[in-house]
């Protein structure tokens, strides 16, 4: 799966992929308050990109948070990221992932945009196989949490265990998976 989605961003034009996840589909809004915390994630070359959304949320006056991890054994923070436009206040951290500074506050986000490596038309969800996600969702009850996804990473089953938190939505290009 993680090699479908590396050849399906390596086929698509860069003019294409600058359009996409550019502003949350209006469904995917009705389902956040107005003054929720928003946990995003500095994405990789392949995941869904999330810079757009970052600005946007930002810009509509919401307070960012992104994961925070000093290995994949370790659980996962989250604390504030303030510069989403330059980016001044994040540093390299495990895997090349950018994260905040050690001196950022930390935040708990209310509703989460949650990169995946695959996932299912009913919300379940694979991903990196750290369990950081699912740890801290099951620690932190209650927050709305949507899946950012290329179509390609829809599949029609996956093995799910009873520690696996299922998704309220998936955003695509091309489509909106719920709310469920
Ligand atoms: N952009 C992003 N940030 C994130 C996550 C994520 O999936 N994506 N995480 C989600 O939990 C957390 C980090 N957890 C991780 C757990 C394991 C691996 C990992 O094993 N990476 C391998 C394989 C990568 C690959 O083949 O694509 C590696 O980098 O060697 C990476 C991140 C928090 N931040
Ligand atoms: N609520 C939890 N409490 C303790 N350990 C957990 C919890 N949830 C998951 N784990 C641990 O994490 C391991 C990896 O889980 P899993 O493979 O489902 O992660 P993932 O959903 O693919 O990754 P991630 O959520 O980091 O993107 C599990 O085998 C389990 O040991």
């Amino acid at each position: 799966m993680r090699k479908a989605r590396r050849e399906h961003v390596a086929t698509q034009p860069p003019s294409i992929r600058a359009l996409l996840f550019n502003r949350p589909p209006a469904p995917l809004l009705d389902m956040i308050d107005e003054d929720a915390v928003i946990g995003l994630y500095h994405a990789t070359a392949d995941e869904a990109p999330t810079t757009s959304y970052t600005k946007f949320f930002y810009e509509r006056g919401h307070r960012i948070a992104l994961p925070r991890f000093s290995s994949a054994n370790e659980p996962m923070t989250f604390a504030e990221h303030t510069d989403p436009f330059d980016e001044s206040d994040l540093v390299a951290g495990p895997f090349e992932l950018r994260q905040p500074v050690e001196d950022a506050p930390r935040l708990e986000p209310d509703c989460l945009l949650i990169p995946l490596i695959g996932f299912t038309a009913t919300g379940e969800r694979l991903g990196q196989g750290g369990g950081h996600y699912d740890q801290w969702l099951a620690d932190h009850q209650g927050r709305t949490k949507i899946g950012l996804a290329w179509d390609v990473q829809l599949v029609e089953s996956l093995p799910i265990e009873p520690h696996d938190q299922r998704l309220d939505a998936v955003v695509t290009p091309t489509r909106l998976y719920g709310p469920f």
